[in-house]
This record gives C-alpha cells, structure tokens and sequence, in this order.
C-alpha cells in the first residue's frame, strides 16, 4: 500500500472507533476485509492509529474539529498537521488518497497554543484535576509523555535465564534490548520489537513480554520460597507468572472471569512454572499473600492503551473505585494472619490508590500498611501504584 493508502485506510477505521468502537477490533476486522494488506501496512495503520487516539484532542483542534465531535479525516488532517506535513501531498487525486481538501478544511488556521492546556496535553477536562491532585507539578510532563508511544518491555525468566543470555538469544533474531533500571528482571526493546513474539527467546520461556513499571511491582512483594500465593485478579497471568519466576512458590491464580485466564496454562508451560487456577469455591483462606491487581481507570497507561482516555466517564469511575473496595473486602479474609495483602493498579489517581487503602484500612483494624509507591510513567514504564498491607490478627 502507499502512505497516502494507508492514511485513507486510517481514516476509514478512525471514523468507527470515534463512535465508540473497539480499535483493536476494528483493525482486525479492516485487515480481514482487505486481504492484501500486509503485515508491514497493517503495523504501519496500527500506528496511525493508535497515535491519533493518545493526541486525539490537540489532532482535532488543528483538523478544525474544535471541541465538537470530529470525523477521522479531520483526525489525519489534524496529525499531518501536527507534523508539519504538506496536506496537499496526502490529500490528493492520487489512487487510493483521500480526496482533495476542501475550501473549508483549507480556510481552517488552527493555533494550537491558543488552545486549552487539557486540548495542548490531549486530556479530557475532568481528567486533568485528577492528575494535578497526585502528581502536582510532574502533571503536565506525565500527560506529554503518555502522548507518546509506550516503550516495549520484556520481563527475563529467572527460571530459566539471566539478562545477558536472554540479550544473546534476543540478538539471533535480531532484538536488541537494553537493561531497564525499574527492575532488575526488565529489559527494554530497542530495536525488533515487532519480531518479539515469533523470537526463539520467547517461545522458549526466557522472555515474557510486561511492561518495566509492572515487574517493578512484583520486586516490592515480601515473596518468599514456600510460601501460598493467590493472584486473585489473575487475568492473563502476567504477575502470576512474575511472581513464580521470582520464588519457588505455591502459585493460585483466579479471576472472575475464567475465560481471561485461558492463556495462563500455554504461557506457564512455556515459562516452566506451576500455576493452579481455582474458582472462588475452591480457595483456600489462608494465604501466605494475596495480589489483587484490580481492574482500573488504566490513568498510567494511556499511552499504551489510548482509548480507554476517552470512554472513562465519572460515573465509571466511581464503579470502578466501588469494584476495587468490594475486592480488597473479598480477599481480606483470604490472607492468613501474619501473611500480605498487596494491591495494585495502573491507576495514577488518588481515589484508585491511596484513597482506596487509607479506606480498606479505616475498615479492617486488622491490616496495617507496610509500602506503598505510585510508579510515575516518567521512571520509563507505565505508571502504577502498589501497597503492601500486613494483617495483624
Ligand atoms: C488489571 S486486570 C489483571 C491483569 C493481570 N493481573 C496481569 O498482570 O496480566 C484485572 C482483572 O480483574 C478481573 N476482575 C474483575 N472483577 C473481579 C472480581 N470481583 N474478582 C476477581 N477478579 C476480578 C478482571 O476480569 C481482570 O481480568
């Protein structure tokens, strides 16, 4: 496909995912519909993408969109103009090209600098209070940096690796990855990130792909050999699996969802890990500790996952605080006296995180707070918060 194809191809998937459809669905769907697109087109609309939804605010407003709800031809207008394109190359009778501007499209002279700080920082206006409030004066570069794409992040298997055996192996098929100072276990992508998943590395278990800032999480646990482990909102297994890599322990996961955790056995099998999924009925009460990585806002990963920026509305927002207190009540009685209670989010706002322990606390006497830490996403990664809670009694 040529650029200008590509560019009409994002268009086309911009306009469904503006009204409220999933991209990564979307996508698929597109590349089903238009079989001759190859691996190198589809990444290429990927990005396109995908960077148009992290700057979807600030790429309205220069494509003339202003505050209403825009089109996804005046999304491309608006990023080509973001980087200073020449529209009238892309824009064009040329095949498969959007068409031509209009004089309307033409006439609009967008200043970006006279936009609103939330448009410039691409954030919805309610969000920007809740990132002020945690992150007081970092805010602004936090919410530039989550304008940008997310780095690709690797978590080496202790069980079957170090870092520089999993670089070697990286490097025969053309990876090359760099330690990453969030965690000892985390490397960063620096070149190949797209062959990750097709490398020898990862097939064999040396390699998990998970963000640096989550295997930062998994460090603070007070994990120890022998111990009983729960992961109770185990999803896909991506901290079950960090967990078991790190210490020799009797690994739980369970999610609410049992289909969310189909992946968990492959990836297990293929780390060299032992993880036991269980139902609600079948859990023990007595876990040495207890990780619940709740679902959230994602506030920390916007870069990652965009979209989610845009479809959180306040009343979600309070469903989810409600969801993660419900949680941490159901897994309280599940630590065993003396055992840990750990709790985490990719969340960067106060109600998700500190607000939500201080009022787990104010509830249950029998905990007391060990750690706590919000990962901000200019260490590098995402951004998260963790707490390390002790029951007492
Ligand atoms: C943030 S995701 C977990 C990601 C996973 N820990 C990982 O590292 O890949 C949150 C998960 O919590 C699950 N969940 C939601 N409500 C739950 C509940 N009441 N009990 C247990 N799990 C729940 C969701 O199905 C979702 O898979």
């Amino acid at each position: 496909m040529t650029p200008v194809a590509r560019i009409s191809a994002a268009i086309e998937i911009l306009d469904d995912v503006l009204i409220g459809e999933n991209a990564e669905r979307v996508l698929t769907t597109w590349a089903r519909g238009h079989r001759f697109a190859g691996s190198k087109d589809r990444a290429a609309i990927r990005d396109l993408v995908f960077d148009a939804l992290r700057c979807l605010r600030s790429y309205c407003w220069l494509g003339g969109a202003g505050l209403g709800r825009p089109s996804g031809r005046q999304v491309m207008i608006g990023a080509l103009r973001a980087t200073g394109a020449d529209l009238d190359t892309v824009f064009c009778e040329a095949r498969f090209a959007p068409r031509p501007l209009t004089e309307e499209e033409r006439a609009v002279v967008p200043d970006l600098e006279g936009a609103p700080q939330a448009v410039q920082l691409d954030c919805p206006d309610w969000l920007l209070p809740l990132y002020e409030a945690t992150l007081s004066e970092t805010a602004v570069a936090v919410l530039e940096r989550m304008r940008t794409r997310s780095g690709v992040f690797l978590r080496v298997n202790a069980r079957k690796s170090t870092l520089g055996h999993a670089m070697e192996h990286l490097e025969n098929d053309g990876i090359e990855a760099v330690p990453h100072p969030l965690s000892e276990t985390a490397l960063k992508v620096t070149k190949g990130a797209r062959a990750v998943a097709r490398s020898q590395a990862y097939l064999t278990g040396l390699v998990e792909l998970q963000d640096a800032g989550s295997q930062a999480i998994i460090d603070a646990l007070p994990l120890e050999d022998g111990m009983r482990v729960l992961d109770y909102c185990a999803g896909g297994g991506g901290k079950a699996l960090a967990m078991g890599a790190r210490v020799d322990v009797d690994l739980t996961a369970h999610d609410v969802d049992p289909a969310r955790m189909q992946d968990i056995a492959p990836r297990a099998s293929r780390a060299g890990i032992k993880v036991l999924t269980a139902r609600k009925a079948d859990m023990a009460s007595d876990y040495d500790l207890v990780l619940c990585d709740v679902p959230c806002s994602g506030s920390g990963a916007y870069a990652r996952s965009p979209q989610g920026k845009w479809a959180l509305t306040p009343v979600r927002l309070e469903q989810l605080t409600g969801l993660q207190s419900q949680i941490l009540d159901e897994v309280a009685p599940l630590v065993r006296s003396g055992g840990v209670l750990a709790y985490a989010t990719c969340s960067l706002f106060q109600a998700e995180n500190t607000a939500q322990i201080e009022a787990f606390l104010d509830r249950h006497s029998g905990f007391t707070l060990e750690a706590q830490r919000l990962i901000s996403p200019l260490e590098g990664g995402d951004g998260f918060f963790y707490a390390v809670l002790r029951r007492t009694v």
